[in-house]
């Protein structure tokens, strides 16, 4: 395929294709297999979160994505280029915002901005004009003569955003972009990377360790852990296949309560009730749509339950299922 052309598909572009993409650290004789040959792939306009603990390998990965760092098996094509043979054009078309960010403490954000366009060749005006616009898409139109030093946490963090997306790539890789953010400012940035991603088309590459921010922004998950991935699906579809909703029914007396169990062995994809006292307790797939079945069931038998509730799995409940590690450990 031709390096210049974007790998397009019947089902659009594909931003991101990895095969097999490896890489091993060495050193002082030992040998660390950071990322063990991982094959994923990420289309236009998707959000992905790329989820793990620390030291599973997003770091590593996402280096050797941006073309930071050289990997020593399997291959990858990047916004249309392939990593190892046109790292160049990678680079010139995708946006990357690290963790430390890049704008200067004592510059002026627009003249920050400008500059930074200028490095990619394009011309003052345009720069500037874009500089503007983006500036206003993340609620920040009226920093243009601030010094990025004085902006607030969350300010800095968007303006980094916009010095990532001056030269308009496809594709932007975010390194755990809320780190050190309140939660307010927090949220507030999800709202902002969804809109990019609505308004200007722009595909993200988000690297996080937190549960609840590849929850809200992820239109799709990749979970890493010891190099290699470990799960791949939307928010919703991880937690569904992994654990299901608990749901636990209190009642009357222990009788009725073993009666109950035995009506919610039957529901369809329970697994097997556990009953407690006057406590039942079962995972379904989905608790919500199982409940009314159940209610109806226990009615017929004329029991009544007394207590309801229906417990949704959270996403450091399914990495707990799939690894046996928190996210946070
Ligand atoms: N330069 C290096 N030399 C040797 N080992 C390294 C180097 N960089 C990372 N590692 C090791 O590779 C593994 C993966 O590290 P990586 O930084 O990619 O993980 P991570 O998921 O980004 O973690 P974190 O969330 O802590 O940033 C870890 O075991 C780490 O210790």
């Amino acid at each position: 395929m031709d390096n210049d052309q974007p790998n397009v598909t019947a089902d659009g572009q594909i931003m991101i294709e990895t095969k097999g993409l490896s890489r091993i650290y060495k050193t002082r004789g030992k040998t660390v297999e950071a990322v063990r040959g991982v094959d994923f792939s990420v289309s236009s306009g998707e959000i992905v979160g790329f989820l793990g603990p620390n030291g599973a390998g997003k770091t590593t990965t996402l280096k050797m994505l941006t073309t930071l760092l050289t990997p020593t098996g399997g291959s990858a094509r990047v916004a249309g280029f392939d990593l190892r043979k046109d790292p160049v054009g990678v680079r010139r078309a995708i946006g990357y915002v690290s963790q430390a960010g890049s704008t200067a403490s004592e510059a002026r954000a627009g003249e920050e901005l400008v500059s930074h366009a200028r490095f990619y060749g394009i011309d003052k005006h345009t720069a500037t004009q874009r500089a503007r616009d983006l500036l206003a898409a993340l609620d920040l139109a009226d920093i243009w003569e601030r010094k990025c030093g004085l902006l607030s946490g969350g300010q800095r963090r968007r303006l980094d955003i916009v010095m990532g997306l001056i030269h308009q790539p496809k594709l932007v890789f975010l390194d755990e972009p809320s780190t050190g953010l309140d939660p307010q400012s927090r949220a507030n940035l999800w709202t902002h990377i969804r809109k990019l991603r609505d308004e200007i088309g722009t595909t993200v590459f988000i690297t996080t360790h937190y549960m609840d921010e590849a929850d809200a922004l992820s239109d799709r998950l990749l979970v890493i852990d010891k190099g290699e991935i470990v799960a791949e699906g939307t928010p919703s579809e991880l937690k569904r296949r992994v654990s299901g909703d608990a749901i636990t029914l209190t009642f009357r007396d222990d009788a009725d309560a073993r009666q109950a169990g035995d009506a919610a062995a039957k529901m369809p994809g329970a697994e097997t009730p556990v009953v407690e006292g006057h406590l039942v307790r079962v995972h379904v797939p989905d608790g919500a749509s199982a409940l009314p079945a159940l209610l109806a069931e226990l009615a017929r038998a004329d029991i009544t339950a007394t207590g309801v509730e229906v417990k949704k799995p959270t996403l450091d409940d399914v990495f707990l299922s799939l690894t046996g590690r928190s996210l946070r450990d």
